[in-house]
């Protein structure tokens, strides 16, 4: 296919030091060589968001001397890139990363004072992350030939709403975002966009949840109508395990919207839950591809799902950390107030549920949630009924689904999941199948959740070369 336009999304792997840097420019330089107009968006070098978090926590707990020996050990890594770049000490891009650092200490030192860590003031920091490695990668793409201009998610358009933590693009977005970047590109630059975070209309920065780069690629890549959106990976695609835990997974050559979606809410850490909502109305696909094996096709994300009819499970992926919030208590649940008044508490703290399964005698409603969440829903859910239920958690939990579209019908899908957990003789707490029939999901104990998905993988054969769909 001859492209015109296409978005291409690096993450912290690929941003990880000035080699991986330059790697991504040149995989960016190919294309616009061949003609084409490329928009970059780019997330925090490996490890720098998660370190922005701890220095955060430290400040927040008094600890300053921890969070400044943080930022310094930050600041030394990006001017040692810069450096490794090309720039030269009294270069731009050297005194905006000062600069930015000292902005940063300033935010940390406040919120040190304060003993106080809001949503707002963590996405402040956080998307540091992704605006010093911008001008990281712009540094890049000049030294390769490139004229390449960056900005902030704010600068490019992103317009969210006060979600702070987990911020979503407003309407308005799409039309900002053209507007921005369609000058740059038509002056013949190469946009490089900070991915992961965005701005409210008072100019305040969000962040769009873990994994936000995704998501920014995929917002500029359905405001300016790009061919693909491509999200080069330091994996060969979407694979159909954790490469990490199942040796012979295997690429994935094609999976839907809605498939990738289930895959990535049910745990697979490649892409963001909401990364293909942009696309889903104009049909922009998005490939997974492999920065090591830029020829690979990856995996490409479209409406159709293709089904060879033969393997009707195409992934299984895992999320850790879970807990079963239990309530109880004879008879009280079968009135339907009370259940109701479990969700509204449950919603009014914006808790995402994983699961939910009620028992029939009605003397039971069980509940999977993230265990970082746990504590919020024991506390809303106690303060939403009355006495005589008992609302406890049981912790270490984790939850394995199977993904694929080719379930929607067929039959012997499920036998075939508890079977195979059976004979590995995991216990199953919780069981539940979207109406959607592109998941079914389990929740067991956490401890034996790597041994459950190399079973499943095996018992539904998903290492196999898939046969050819016409
Ligand atoms: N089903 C899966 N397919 C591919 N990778 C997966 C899957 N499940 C989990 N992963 C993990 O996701 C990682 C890639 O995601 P991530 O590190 O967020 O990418 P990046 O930061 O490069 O955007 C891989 O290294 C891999 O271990
Ligand atoms: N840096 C952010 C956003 C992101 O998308 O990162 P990555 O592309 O490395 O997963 C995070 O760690 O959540």
């Amino acid at each position: 296919m001859a492209y015109s336009l296409l978005v291409m999304k690096f993450g912290g792997t690929n941003m990880q030091d000035a080699s991986a840097i330059r790697h991504s420019a040149s995989l960016a330089r190919r294309s616009v060589h061949e003609g084409i107009r490329v928009v970059v968006v780019v997330s925090a070098m490996a490890g720098v968001t998660n370190g922005l978090l701890k220095l955060a926590d430290a400040a927040q707990a008094g600890d300053i001397a921890a969070a400044n020996d943080e930022i310094a050990a930050m600041r030394t890594r990006h001017f040692t890139a810069a450096q490794e770049l090309g720039a030269s000490p009294d270069s731009a891009t050297v005194r905006e990363i000062r600069e930015m650092h000292e902005t940063l200490r300033q935010a940390v030192y406040g919120v040190y004072l304060l003993r106080e860590l809001t949503l707002r003031s963590r996405d402040l920091i956080v998307a540091f992350g992704e605006r010093l490695s911008a001008p990281l990668m712009a540094l890049a793409l000049e030294h390769s030939g490139l004229r390449a201009h960056h900005l902030t998610g704010g600068e490019a358009g992103i317009l969210t709403d006060t979600h702070f933590g987990n911020a979503k693009p407003l309407a308005g977005t799409y039309e900002r975002v053209k507007d921005r970047l369609s000058g740059v590109l038509s002056a013949g630059v190469t946009p490089v966009v900070a991915g992961f975070m965005g701005e409210t209309d008072k100019g305040a920065i969000t962040t769009l949840g873990r994994g936000g780069t995704d998501f920014s690629a995929t917002i500029i890549g359905k405001a300016l109508g790009a061919d693909e959106v491509w999200a080069w990976k330091d994996v060969d695609g979407v694979m159909s395990a954790d490469p990490r835990v199942v040796q012979d997974a295997r690429n994935i050559e094609v999976l839907s919207y809605g498939e990738v979606m289930e895959l990535a809410y049910f745990g697979a850490k490649v892409l963001h839950p909401l990364a293909v909502t942009p696309l889903q109305e104009s049909g922009i696909p998005l490939r997974v591809k492999s920065a090591a094996d830029p020829d690979f096709p990856g995996t490409l994300v479209q409406a159709d799902a293709l089904d060879d009819g033969r393997h009707p499970v195409k992934a299984v992926t895992a999320i850790r950390n879970v807990s079963i919030i239990n309530v109880s208590g004879a008879g009280a649940l079968g009135v339907p107030d009370v259940v109701a008044s479990l969700f509204a508490a449950i919603a009014r703290e914006n808790i995402t549920l994983l699961m939910v399964s009620q028992s029939s005698s009605m003397s039971n409603v069980s509940l999977a949630v993230q265990s970082s969440d746990a504590e919020r829903t024991l506390g809303a859910l106690r303060g939403a009924v009355t006495a005589e239920l008992l609302v406890e958690e049981q912790s270490g939990v984790a939850v394995l689904a199977i993904v694929g579209s080719g379930m929607r019908g067929q039959r012997g899908v499920a036998a075939g999941l508890f079977s195979a957990l059976a004979q590995s003789e995991v216990n199953i707490l919780m069981i539940s199948q979207g109406s959607s029939e592109l998941n079914i999901s389990v929740a067991l104990d956490g401890a034996q959740v790597e041994e459950a998905t190399r079973a499943v993988h095996q018992a539904f054969r998903l290492g196999e070369q898939p046969a050819a769909v016409h």
